[in-house]
């Protein structure tokens, strides 16, 4: 007997990620190949028309796990007795516009969902927010479900984590694989920080293999900073299916486990690191049992510091910007 299909809450299905996303949701990449799935696709009114497209198209696929579809512009609807929700829509930003740009037009939507999703989403439900700025967002969202565990929200830092994951294993001649204990800390912004401090391939230092300091410095770092620039300049659209199998990197992970590994998740800060209480900001997790710890107790040396500091401090911006 088949088990009783997940629900899974998708926003703005009508939109690029979402083309990727939501055909990977129904072939199994999060739940496998043995767990039915309902997807609840969330959009705006006039994006119905799209949605309804998008719909169709995910029928005619005929994924033997996608049980049920459906379509709706409330929240409410969307998020009721959810176990997951990828928050994916929102405005992106296109060339020429910076993320602070986005902040007042997005708040206010992660305000709605946030209270929709302290009234209905199930008490274990997991949310990830995608949408831009996901850390903030992901703060206003917590704010506005106050019945709600903040440790069930994240904000997605794990394309940046998978960015850094690549050209490390490129530089190193190695497998993105064999890395591990590499961290991106803070906002998903240019501030952020990709930190090859304690990160191994096959156990050995990546700093000792690459021995290159002036390349991670003046290379690696400013290069997963501004990544997502670079991908709007040359498509002129912001990153989708890179940024839709992060989005199912960090959901699973986050719900069965890193087998004793290190990722990075953007999770609501308890105060470690000298991260201010309450910011969702980027940080060096493990996951276990549904779960994830921070792992704490991090010697920091001056270089990282700075760079803490200068994304903590975009992060409080953000915040008090709003307030
Ligand atoms: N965190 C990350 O690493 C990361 C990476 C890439 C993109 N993004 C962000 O993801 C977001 C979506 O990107 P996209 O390329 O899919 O954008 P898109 O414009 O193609 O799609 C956005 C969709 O969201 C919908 N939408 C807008 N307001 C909504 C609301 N209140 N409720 C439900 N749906 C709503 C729109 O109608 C549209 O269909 C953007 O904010 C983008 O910047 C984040
Ligand atoms: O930077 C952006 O606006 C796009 C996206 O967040 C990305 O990292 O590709």
């Amino acid at each position: 007997m088949q088990s009783t299909p997940k629900k899974i809450a998708v926003t703005g299905a009508a939109g690029q990620i979402c083309y990727s996303l939501l055909f990977r949701l129904a072939n199994g990449d999060l739940y496998g190949k043995s767990q039915p799935i309902e997807l609840r696709l969330l959009d705006l009114p006039q994006a119905q028309d799209a949605v309804r497209g998008v719909v169709m198209e995910l029928e005619d696929c005929a994924f033997p796990l996608l049980h049920n579809i459906v379509m709706t512009d409330d929240p409410r609807q969307a998020f009721e007795g959810v176990d997951a929700a990828f928050l994916v829509g929102s405005r992106p930003r296109s060339k020429g516009m910076e993320r602070r740009d986005l902040l007042a037009a997005n708040a206010e939507i992660f305000k709605v969902q946030g209270r929709a999703i302290n009234e209905v989403a199930g008490r274990r439900a997991k949310i990830l927010v995608v949408g831009n700025p996901a850390n903030t967002n992901a703060s206003i969202l917590i704010a506005n479900a106050p019945d709600f565990n903040p440790r069930q929200v994240s904000s997605m830092i794990r394309l940046d984590h998978n960015r850094a994951l690549t050209q490390l294993a490129r530089k190193a001649a190695c497998g993105v694989g064999d890395i591990d204990k590499l961290v991106v800390w803070g906002n998903h912004s240019p501030t952020m920080f990709a930190d090859w401090t304690y990160a191994t391939a096959a156990g050995r230092p990546l700093s000792e293999t690459i021995a290159d300091d002036h390349w991670y410095k003046e290379v690696l770092i400013p290069e997963i900073a501004r990544r997502g620039t670079a991908i709007i300049e040359a498509r002129g659209a912001s990153s989708a299916a890179s940024a839709a199998n992060a989005a199912i990197d960090q959901m699973r992970d986050w719900m069965h486990g890193t087998d004793g590994r290190w990722t990075s998740m953007a999770v609501i800060s308890q105060g470690q690191y000298g991260i201010p209480e309450g910011l969702v900001c980027g940080v060096p997790v493990m996951c276990e049992d549904g779960d994830y710890s921070v792992v704490e107790g991090l010697d920091l040396d001056g270089f990282q510091k700075s760079k803490l500091d200068k994304t903590i401090e975009e992060l409080v911006g953000e915040r008090d910007a709003l307030s």
